[in-house]
């Protein structure tokens, strides 16, 4: 079975009640490959308003989600609170969340546990930095951190991996077709060698960092990328062509 071609968008912390109605209007009244999953993710506070004009068909997810099911913790969200709302993903593990606010292998792999534990999919994010890939760590910061969540979950069904190197994120400075291969191919040995031939081909690598509608058609012809995580390009028309890129 080839695996479904999936495009997530992170909007970040971006957007106002009116910008984010307008993206939902483009993406509703858009022709989009009925082949590809679609996934947005908006900042918290929009979340509802987001599940509740976008059309079916369309999966919204949380950009974070906690690990403790409910009580004392001012800021956080639950997995059960995102579910009563109808968002049925959550992106785990970004570097942003990982270098600004020091989320550690550790934290991260107990959300994608509690995530997944309580039904909700994961778009879990790993990725190196610049000064780790010039000194040829890239292969062993990201399996690092996906072994930090192979010891906590049994079931990858519900998991979606996307490499997203820092320093191609937000900087306009795509990884090459080449590089992203390389990686992809990588963490599909990995998973291949450290947990099943079955995840291996199933499990959805998708690629993120500076993707725009000009790079994804050329990145979404490589064997082993499945689909994208779209951050900036995400927030404006031209995420319809990324969405549509196998077409
Ligand atoms: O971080 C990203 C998606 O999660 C990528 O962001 P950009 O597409 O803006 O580089």
């Amino acid at each position: 079975m080839p695996r479904q071609f999936f495009v997530g968008g992170n909007f970040k912390m971006n957007g106002s009640v009116e910008a984010i109605k307008k993206i939902i209007g483009n993406l509703n009244s858009a022709d989009l490959d009925p082949k590809t999953e679609v996934v947005i993710a908006p900042p918290a506070l929009y979340l509802l308003l987001t599940r509740e004009h976008l059309k079916p068909g369309i999966e919204v997810a949380a950009q974070n989600v906690f690990d403790k099911p409910n009580g004392a913790f001012t800021g956080e969200i639950s997995v059960d609170q995102l579910k009563d709302s109808n968002i049925t993903w959550t992106l785990l593990g970004h570097s942003e969340r990982r270098v600004i606010l020091q989320e550690d292998d550790a934290f991260v792999a107990s959300k994608t546990k509690a995530a997944l534990d309580g039904g909700i999919g994961v778009i879990f994010c790993c990725g190196e930095s610049l000064e780790q890939r010039e000194s040829s760590k890239t292969i062993e910061v990201v399996t690092t951190q996906l072994r930090a969540i192979k010891e906590k979950i049994a079931d990858w069904s519900k998991i979606v991996i996307a490499y997203e190197p820092i320093w191609a994120i937000g900087t306009g400075k795509v990884a090459s077709t080449e590089q992203a291969q390389e990686v992809h191919a990588a963490i599909r040995a990995w998973l291949k060698k450290e947990v099943s031939d079955k995840v291996a081909d199933e499990t959805r690598i998708i690629y993120g960092g500076s993707v725009s509608e000009k790079n994804c058609k050329d990145l979404s012809k490589q064997p082993d990328i499945d689909g994208f995580l779209v951050g900036g390009a995400s927030l404006k028309p031209a995420f319809t062509d990324i969405i549509n890129s196998r077409l």
